[in-house]
Order: C-alpha cells, then sequence, then structure tokens
C-alpha cells in the first residue's frame, strides 16, 4: 500500500496531456471534463445546444467530455427536462456521440437516479429516497424506497449502460455522490432503514454495489465504467471518511469499476461543499419560484454554508483514498491549470477532471497544451451553478460578449 507522504517517484510521473487508456478506452490525455448538468434539453431529449456544448468541449481538448446526469428512471430526475433513458432519447444521444467523436474526445454517459434530490413537483412523479422526508425544493415529501423499487432501479441501471454503449458512449460514470439515490442509501443520517439496505455499511452499501455490478455486467467491458463517489457528505452525521474508505475498498475488490472519481458534497443538504467559494444565493434564488424563491432569499444564507475555494480541494481527502486503493483514481476540484494537473500525477491519480475552469474557457486545454504557463480565467464565483436551469454556462463569458 503506498504511503500518503511518498508520492510516485518523478521518473513515473505521466505526463497529464499525453495519450492514456481508461480501461478499454484510449484518450489523447488524461483530462477528463466533469459532469456539469448542461440545462439545455427539452422534452428530455437531446438539443442542438446539448450537441454544441460537448462539441465546443470536445474541440478544446479534452481527452474525454462528461454528458451530465442522464436519469436511469423518470421520476430521478431533478427537473422535466431532463433526458431519462428510453428508446426516443438514443438517436439523439447517437447524434451527440458521434459528434464529440468528430473532435477527438471521448465521451461519457453519467447514469444515475437523483432521489432526494429529484424534483418530484416538476416531474409530476413521487420522488423516492431510502427513508421518507420532507423535499423542500419540491415542497413535498419523498417516499421510503420499497424493494420493488429498489430492484427497478439497479437494474434501470444496467439498461440505461446497455443503451449507453448501443449509442456509441467510451464510458459510463455513475452517478453515486452528493446525496442522489445511491449517496442517500450510504449515507447515515438520511438512511434511516431497519431492513438489510440499512443500518451497518455493508447493508448501506449494497444498493450502490448492486448498481455498479449490475452497469459491469451489462456493459462486459466493452466500455469503461467509472463511478463518482462521495468522500465525505460534509454535514453532521453523513458519510465521512472512515466509512467512505471502507466503501472504495469494496468497489476495488467487487472489480467492476476501471476508475473512482472522488467527489463530495451533498446537493440537497450542503452543496457548496462540492464547490467551493462564492455562494451567489441571490442569483439561486431567481431560478426558483414562489415560496421557494422567497425561502432561499431569506434563508440562503443559512442553508448554504460558505467553503473557502482553493487549488485542488479535495486533494487531502483523496490522497487517502490513494493511499488505500490500487486502482486508477481521478483527481477532481479546483484543477484549472498544468500545475495542478502534474501535482495530481505526481501524487498518484491517473486522470483530472475540471468542470468550471472548462465552462468559463471550453478550449483551455488546448491553450495549455501550447503554453503549460497558461492560468484559467475562472473566478469560482459559482454564477454558473446558477445558470443550470437556463443554460449552463459561465454568466462573465456572456458579459464579455455582450
Ligand atoms: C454548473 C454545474 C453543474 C454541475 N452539474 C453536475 C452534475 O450534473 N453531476 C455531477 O456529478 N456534478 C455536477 N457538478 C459538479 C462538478 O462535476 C464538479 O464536481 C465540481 O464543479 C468541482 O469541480 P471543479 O472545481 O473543476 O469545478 C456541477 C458543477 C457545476 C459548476
Amino acid at each position: 500500500m503506498p504511503d500518503i507522504a511518498s508520492p510516485v517517484p518523478a521518473t513515473t510521473t505521466p505526463n497529464p496531456l499525453a495519450p492514456a487508456r481508461l480501461g478499454p478506452v484510449s484518450m489523447r490525455n488524461r483530462i477528463i471534463k466533469s459532469a456539469t448538468f448542461e440545462g439545455v434539453t427539452r422534452n428530455a431529449l437531446v438539443t442542438d445546444e446539448l450537441v454544441d456544448f460537448h462539441v465546443a468541449v470536445g474541440t478544446g481538448g479534452v481527452g474525454m467530455t462528461t454528458v451530465a446526469y442522464l436519469a436511469v428512471a423518470p421520476e430521478g430526475r431533478t427537473e422535466r427536462d431532463q433526458i431519462y433513458w428510453r428508446p426516443e432519447a438514443l438517436p439523439g444521444l447517437r447524434r451527440l456521440t458521434e459528434a464529440v467523436h468528430a473532435t477527438g474526445a471521448k465521451v461519457s454517459a453519467q447514469i444515475g437516479h437523483a432521489g432526494p434530490v429529484a424534483n418530484s413537483r416538476s416531474n409530476g412523479l413521487p420522488s423516492i429516497a431510502p427513508s421518507a422526508r420532507p423535499n423542500p425544493l419540491a415542497m413535498g415529501f419523498d417516499r421510503a424506497a420499497t424493494e420493488d423499487d429498489i430492484v427497478r432501479v439497479i437494474k434501470a441501471h444496467g439498461d440505461a449502460a446497455r443503451m449507453a454503449k448501443d449509442v456509441g458512449f467510451d464510458a459510463i460514470e455513475i452517478h453515486l455522490g452528493h446525496n442522489y439515490l445511491a449517496s442517500s442509501f450510504l449515507s447515515p443520517n438520511i438512511n434511516r432503514r431497519r431492513d438489510s439496505w440499512g443500518g451497518s455499511l455493508s447493508n448501506r452499501a449494497q444498493f450502490a454495489r448492486r448498481i455498479v455490478a449490475e452497469v459491469g455486467d451489462a456493459t462486459a467491458g466493452e466500455v469503461a465504467v467509472i463511478a463518482k463517489m462521495n468522500m465525505a457528505d460534509g454535514v453532521p452525521g453523513g458519510l465521512w471518511l472512515d466509512e467512505s474508505l471502507r466503501f472504495a475498498q469494496m468497489l476495488e475488490a467487487d472489480g467492476h469499476l476501471d476508475a473512482i472519481e472522488l467527489t463530495g458534497g451533498s446537493s440537497l443538504l450542503d452543496p457548496m461543499y462540492l464547490f467551493r467559494g462564492d455562494v451567489p444565493i441571490r442569483a439561486m434564488a431567481e431560478t426558483q419560484s414562489g415560496i421557494v424563491k422567497l425561502g432561499m432569499k431569506m434563508f440562503g444564507r443559512f442553508v448554504f454554508k460558505q467553503y473557502p475555494y482553493q487549488p485542488l480541494y479535495f486533494r487531502d481527502h483523496a490522497r487517502q483514498f490513494r493511499a488505500a486503493l490500487t486502482m486508477p483514481l481521478v483527481l477532481l476540484g479546483g484543477v484549472t491549470d498544468h500545475d495542478g494537473m502534474t501535482t495530481a500525477m505526481r501524487d498518484g491519480f491517473e486522470y483530472v477532471a475540471m468542470a468550471r475552469a472548462l465552462l468559463r474557457e471550453p478550449d483551455l486545454i488546448n491553450r495549455i497544451q501550447k503554453d503549460l504557463a497558461t492560468t484559467s480565467l475562472c473566478i469560482h464565483c459559482n454564477l454558473c451553478a446558477a445558470s443550470i436551469f437556463t443554460g449552463t454556462r459561465c454568466p462573465l463569458v456572456v458579459d464579455a460578449r455582450a
């Protein structure tokens, strides 16, 4: 087991900008555009804007782009225009994968079920959670998932993975983080079940492990399979490193994954833990309506805890995973320049994932390739997070062009 204090020797440190493999996939570099819900789909179908979004990132030089959050079931969406896996969505998704491939990049599909982060009001369908709970976003309640729901959702992940493979995705990223359904099953404070899906860590982990196994079986090594998992939920009583490390070791031992992408935070209870930096409460409130909007404006500063931004902000936690695991890992969180990429490689991470810096400048990787000293223009103001329901973008870019 590698020691945290001894990074990979310089001679074996890979070049982040050189070609690499991720499971069965050859990529032109080790940079993955991490999922940022694009907010440009209508009627839960691919649009030209969605294709253009990923073509811009592909043209900009990443090794692989990730199409954000494609729900495995209609009630697992965070809003009703979000794509869920079904035959009608497939021609558009095929058009998207072909367009990205023409740029030289690979393309990954993030699949999952939002569980308590789903918006039942918008979906027009009741949302499910490990245990019944109020859902402030939907101004309603989530019902406790039944045994049938659990089996159905596990199977739906396999079906989604099969469809993703068939329409040309190179990788499947299973969303096991941010207190979406699988992550909320892992969370001791959201999962209050007394059956075999709750209680001990091995019980709480069972749902996620069964999903990963289902996806592994469905894809049979033909595409890469990645899991995005929480190292910490960031909330009192939530999943913490002691258990998330053991959970990651279970995933490694199960042997269905080509890589794990390490994240943290709760879209439900502590969203800023994901991002760090400024909290644009007013802009986020404007995306809501009625009483939710008012509530956010009045109480947002209590809900949205602020965390100072720093480059590679998940590095300290992630290095503990590097020490405990031998499988490939993706470092995420505050990677914005060549220095950060190289630090990640020296620490022994095989890939880096980047989100906000590529929203600010989709061509950042090409610019770094040309000049390694290039710095990102992203100022982690997080106004992009407030733009997700009207077409995810960096509003500073729009302002500059206005
Ligand atoms: C606008 C926006 C939308 C996001 N949507 C998703 C998403 O759909 N799925 C997901 O797993 N993470 C999502 N994230 C989180 C990012 O993938 C990433 O984990 C986070 O921004 C930290 O990376 P960064 O420091 O490179 O921005 C989103 C982030 C932003 C800024």
